[in-house]
């Protein structure tokens, strides 16, 4: 299975409809792999905060429009990264779309981690309630998007859940690279799955990009790691090396599940 990143450059100085159009083009130039992947909120910016309100769309929106469009052209499985949703009840979310070849879409996920403590993101949107994976023909995606990467038992719900290969959508700053690389690798190791974790480029909201885009087979080794510019990542995967690692080193089947917490504070 071909999968390519496309770590698209997400700047001010580009509308937001121009970027629509060049994303689109830039899947429909991945013919030759199976599943494309781009970016959390590449239209707008992970941190252009200001902008989230104005650029919304609804579920169905533009983003939607040109994502099917540009996955039925290329005939790829496409994570189409995320866009700023505005739900019926007029709440935003960090919502991630995945098409089918055929321009269906198969799934949406709202980011479950909202990012910034007591700003942006985290008071502007609501939060993901649901795990989501995709069962594709070679493998079954995990959904993740940017800080939920810092979460493991996200990532082992989905595993539970039959993911093998885990896909994170982010907008990475360059000031955390190293843990941008450093939980990209645990997170496969961990759970012995492929990770396919894509950033943008650029600099948005007055924050760096990390870019480096990064994929990790299910034995923790680097298959490719993007540079700091827009560039298209493109690494063969292997599905079977997922039931390979996980019946040769059968560390997930060793979880001690239920323990109860240590009682504090009481005499032995
Ligand atoms: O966890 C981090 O360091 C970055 C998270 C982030 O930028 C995001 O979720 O948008």
């Amino acid at each position: 299975m071909r999968a390519s990143l496309i770590q698209i450059a997400v700047d001010p100085d580009e509308s937001v409809e121009a970027r629509r159009v060049r994303a689109a083009s830039l899947v429909v130039a991945q013919r030759v792999a199976d599943l494309v992947i781009l970016p959390e909120l590449w239209p707008v910016g992970a941190f252009a905060y200001t902008a989230f309100a104005a650029e919304a769309e609804p579920l169905e929106g533009p983003t939607h429009e040109a994502m099917a469009k540009a996955a039925a052209e290329a005939g790829v499985w496409l994570h189409a990264g995320s866009f700023v949703e505005r739900a019926e009840d007029g709440t935003l979310y960090n919502t991630s779309l995945v098409f089918s070849p055929e321009g269906e879409r198969v799934a949406a996920y709202r980011k479950i981690h909202r990012f910034g403590f007591d700003q942006g993101e985290a008071v502007m949107m609501g939060a993901g309630e649901e795990l989501v994976t995709v069962a594709l023909p070679d493998t079954t995606l995990g959904l993740a998007t940017c800080y939920d990467l810092r979460f493991p038992e996200q990532f082992r719900g989905l595993v539970d859940a039959g993911a093998e290969t885990l896909v994170v959508a982010a907008g990475w700053p360059e000031r955390r690279r190293s843990h941008w690389t450093l939980l990209a690798q645990a997170r496969a190791v961990e759970n012995q799955a492929y990770v396919l974790a894509v950033g943008t480029a650029g600099t948005h909201g007055d924050v760096q990009q990390a870019g480096h885009s990064i994929v990790v087979d299910p034995w923790g080794e680097v298959l490719g790691q993007a540079g700091a510019d827009e560039e298209v990542l493109t690494v063969e995967l292997d599905a079977d090396k997922v039931r390979a690692t996980r019946e040769q080193f059968p560390a997930l089947k060793d979880r001690r599940l239920g323990l109860t917490s240590p009682l504090r504070g009481r005499p032995h």
